[in-house]
């Protein structure tokens, strides 16, 4: 998450005691929707999308990523590019030809605000700015990364349950509870896939009530491949803070809990959801992928630091595990700032390094154990990305994408790069410590790149990213040789217009589509995709209490009652 608002010219906005209503169709004129950040609110296909140079014939499949894009303007003015409303891209390729589907996911957030022609859900993750209409209404926006699931994509945000999509059509299934499996009030947006059993590992951070209230309770879930769940266990966290994403080895979990801090009272005074703790070190879950216990999560800690996004994670012969993510050493949510902040002060934006760190974690060590990154990169980088098929294993190969601050920047062209200056693309072996990158020119930067898997050996494949051009106010496609970045694209896809800045993404083979289409056929299938059919425990509870005459909001979910 490194430096996805670095070098942003005014950061004057979203901290406490800024509560500015906004007008209901004028977007304000912030950073968050100005430049390269404007609102898209584009739904629509293209067939045939220009193409420099030439799509690799053997690519068969559709590259999928999600981008927050506020449906309406905010509630508040002063609001954050992770509140918008989430939107599916999906670019279907096939011999050699590219086309082009957007569409937005049809939360009950984006459902109950269309119905008003107004945005109604206040501020990022506080119910108590939310307007009336919306009480016990979910909230979450499905922003955040969508995953093919057995048939279906799964759009997602860590403080809401995931939505089901077609991935053909993109149309909204609806919320996705597995069947009813699932009841907890949050989901992680980075679930992992075993690639040996077919297992979906996922957890819920601030589970225990209605996922927006301050509690400590996370919960683990295994899904197997035939979509039962199979493992669920409870655990508690020494504070509500973020945990976004994980890494998982063959026998553990591991869930990097960043100090970034809720406050109940805080939600109920209008503020932030997340306050920055500079005097709180970063902490590391350790629990058992199979039958797991609450008293068996293992704390590791190091100093203060913020945690980006996991590389891959495995276990070694003497049964260490090997957990690699970035870690910035600052707040890169500097929207966030610390509590007390003196009355009148700036959130400053710190000068931010993230760097590429390999964890090693001996699980019979006691809990609260005091570690130090056995390696890391000395680069600024951020998405690194791995080949999916090594998930659990031992691997070599990672891309990110890089911040070279050494390049060429045209910011009489450009003005300041939106999303941080991600100016590079690189490949990385841990083996031989080589840095293989190639970067974007002095008007270009990167989204999140993809692995494409080609040959069976480990990185024999190509990589996919977007390239925002920041000029011109347009979004490319660039695919690469992903042992070759060096070498320039092999080629570039070009869209008629901008999208908005994305998160992640991820690339589904047509085989597996067309697989699942036959699958879920109704006769002699097993069906398409239910969408849940019972209310949230939470949204029951709030029921079953305003109906006794108690209206407070948070009931609990009596989900984590141990
Ligand atoms: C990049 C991390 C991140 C963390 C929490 C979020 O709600 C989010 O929304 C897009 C993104
Ligand atoms: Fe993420």
């Amino acid at each position: 998450m490194a430096h996805i608002h670095d070098l942003a010219p005014r950061i004057n906005h979203y901290h406490a005691g800024v509560l500015k209503p906004n007008s209901p169709l004028k977007f304000p004129n912030i950073d968050v929707f100005s430049g390269f950040n404007a609102p898209s609110r584009l739904e629509g296909e293209i067939t045939d999308l220009e193409v420099d140079g030439t799509i690799p014939p053997e690519i068969d499949g559709t590259f999928y990523r999600i981008q927050p894009d506020h449906r309406y303007p905010p509630k508040f003015e002063d609001d954050l590019q992770f509140n918008g409303d989430g939107a599916v891209t999906a670019i279907r390729i096939q011999r050699g030809h590219a086309d082009f589907k957007q569409r937005y996911v049809r939360t009950e957030r984006y459902e109950a605000e269309t119905a008003e022609r107004r945005a109604l859900f206040g501020r990022y993750r506080n119910l108590y700015t939310d307007d009336e209409l919306v009480k016990g209404v979910i909230r979450t926006a499905s922003n955040t990364n969508v995953v093919f699931w057995r048939g279906m994509l799964l759009a997602m945000k860590e403080d809401g349950p995931p939505f089901a999509l077609d991935p053909v059509t993109l149309e909204t299934v609806g919320r996705y509870d597995f069947e009813g499996q699932v009841q907890s009030p949050t989901f992680t947006a980075h679930p992992k896939f075993d690639p040996v059993t077919g297992e979906m590992v996922c957890f819920g951070y601030e589970a225990g009530g209605n996922g927006n209230d301050a509690s400590n309770d996370i919960v683990v879930y295994t899904i197997n491949a035939d979509g039962v769940k199979t493992e669920e266990c409870w655990y508690k966290s020494p504070f509500c803070g973020m945990i976004h994403d994980c890494g998982i080895s063959e026998n553990y979990l591991v869930m990097p809990l960043t100090p970034l801090k809720c406050s109940l009272d805080r939600l109920k005074r209008g503020g932030n959801h997340w306050a920055w703790d500079p005097n709180e070190d970063q902490w590391y879950g350790v629990v058992p992928r199979r039958g797991g216990k609450p008293d068996d999560i293992k704390w590791f800690r190091s100093a203060n630091a913020f945690h980006g996004h996991t590389a891959g994670c495995y276990e070694t012969a003497e049964g260490s595990i090997v957990y690699d993510l970035t870690v910035a050493d600052g707040n890169v949510f500097f929207f966030f700032p610390p509590d007390n902040m003196p009355p009148g002060s700036v959130p400053q934006r710190n000068k931010l390094k993230s760097e590429t760190c390999r964890w090693v974690l001996d699980p019979n060590a006691p809990t609260g154990t005091y570690v130090t990154p056995e390696r890391s990169w000395n680069t600024s980088g951020e998405f690194s990305r791995i080949d999916d098929r090594l998930v659990t294993k031992r691997y070599d190969h990672f891309w990110q994408c890089k911040i070279d601050p050494g390049r060429e920047y045209d910011f009489a062209s450009c003005g300041p790069p939106a999303g941080g200056l991600f100016n590079c693309l690189g490949h990385y072996k841990w083996s031989d410590q080589t840095e293989d990158v190639y970067w974007a020119g002095p008007r270009a930067t990167f989204q999140e790149p993809t692995f494409i898997p080609g040959g069976k050996g480990e990185g024999e494949g190509w990589l996919i990213a977007l390239v925002n051009q920041l000029d011109v106010l347009r979004n490319e496609i660039m695919i690469f040789d992903a042992l070759k970045l060096s070498a320039g694209p092999v080629a570039t896809i070009r869209l008629p217009f901008k999208l908005k800045l994305g998160l992640h993404g991820n690339f589904v083979d047509h085989a597996d589509i067309a697989e699942w289409q036959a699958r879920r056929r109704r006769a002699g299938g097993i069906g398409p995709v239910k969408a849940a059919e019972r209310p949230l425990p939470w949204q029951l509870a709030m029921k079953a209490e305003s109906s006794n005459g108690h209206a407070e909001q948070n009931g609990g979910n009596g989900l984590s009652s141990h």
